[in-house]
């Protein structure tokens, strides 16, 4: 898959173009995705993805985006896109008005634009979707994809996540919710304990669930079962939000390594024990609960 940053660094070819911030790559997302593909293959020209960086949303409004940039490449990959354009997204391309954004469009050479039924674009979104027949002759709207009575948005992602409802988040997605980050050093109290924790530095910005987790951890193409905790470790009075994993059945030194987590099931929301033993038998009891979830 290839990726550029604007339009004009692509070859000068026709394409299909699919437009968004497809932010967590979910289901609404995917919806679009299979639309892209059978209209690139229909005209048989390459695919492409048209997408913002960051999420018009995380410039605009301040939330935490669901995929960074790379982990959303790596998504739309794997759904077979043929190429991304990407393109920096500030608050100068925001004010940009409707017509510059329909002159970018027509670089593409259009044969067909996908997009959503309620997709808005450039300055105040004064750009309806039917404002992009002006430079394609095949437009196609995608309604609005609903999962048990609520519309796929990924704000609805976000409060799910904020709630640490990872089992119906990875329902959205159709598949997990991940997050990719490096191992550092923490307080080296897990050990202590008998259960070393892997703290994982994430992007600034990456949205992550909130609880106790069952998880695949992934390290050096190896995949265990593991156990997160995303928290403040009231305990040991800890302020900042810290993520940490214990993985089962493994030891060795993690430190500087790069690893992705894989949210399967919530275990708990986070407690105050009365001290480290408490704690301890607790982290016992999460530990057979997630070998019964995750086998
Ligand atoms: C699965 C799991 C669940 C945890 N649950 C709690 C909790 O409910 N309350 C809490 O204060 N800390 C909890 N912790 C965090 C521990 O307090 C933390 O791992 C310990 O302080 C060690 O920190 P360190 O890695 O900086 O040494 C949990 C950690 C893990 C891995
Ligand atoms: N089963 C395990 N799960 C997580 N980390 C482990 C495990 N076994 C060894 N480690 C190592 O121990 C470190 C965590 O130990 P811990 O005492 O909690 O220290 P720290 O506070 O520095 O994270 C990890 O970063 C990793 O390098």
């Amino acid at each position: 898959m290839k990726t550029y940053q604007s339009p004009s660094q692509r070859p000068d070819t026709d394409t299909v173009v699919a437009i968004g911030s497809f932010d967590g790559v979910h289901l609404g997302h995917q919806a679009l995705l299979t639309h892209l593909k059978e209209r690139a293959q229909h005209y048989a020209v390459p695919s492409v993805v048209y997408t913002f960086d960051p999420p018009t949303r995380v410039l605009l409004r301040g939330v935490d985006y669901l995929s960074t940039l790379p982990e959303k490449l790596a998504v739309l990959e794997r759904y077979g896109v043929d190429e991304v354009i990407a393109v920096p997204f500030n608050r100068e391309f925001a004010a940009r008005p409707k017509e510059a954004f329909l002159e970018d469009l027509r670089i593409l050479r259009p044969k067909a634009i996908v997009v959503g039924e309620d997709f808005g674009f450039g300055k105040g979104r004064s750009g309806t979707a039917r404002d992009l027949e002006a430079v394609t002759q095949d437009l196609v709207l995608v309604p609005m994809q609903r999962l048990h009575g609520e519309d796929i948005k990924s704000t609805r992602v976000r409060a799910l996540l904020a709630e640490g409802q990872v089992e119906k988040t990875a329902e959205l997605l159709g598949r997990a919710y991940d997050a990719i980050g490096v191992v550092v050093h923490g307080d080296a109290l897990g050990r202590t304990i008998g259960f070393p924790t892997a703290n994982i530095k994430v992007p600034e910005g990456k949205m992550l669930p909130i609880g106790v987790f069952a998880v695949h951890f992934a390290v050096n193409d190896r995949i265990y079962a593991g156990m997160a905790n995303v928290g403040r470790r009231p305990t040991v009075n800890g302020v900042t939000l810290r993520f940490e994993v214990h993985v089962l059945d493994f030891e060795g030194d993690l430190y500087g390594k790069e690893v992705q987590v894989k949210f399967r099931h919530f275990l708990r929301g986070e407690q105050k024990f009365s001290g480290l033993e408490e704690l301890r038998s607790q982290l016992a009891a999460d530990r057979e609960r997630t070998r019964e979830l995750l086998g």
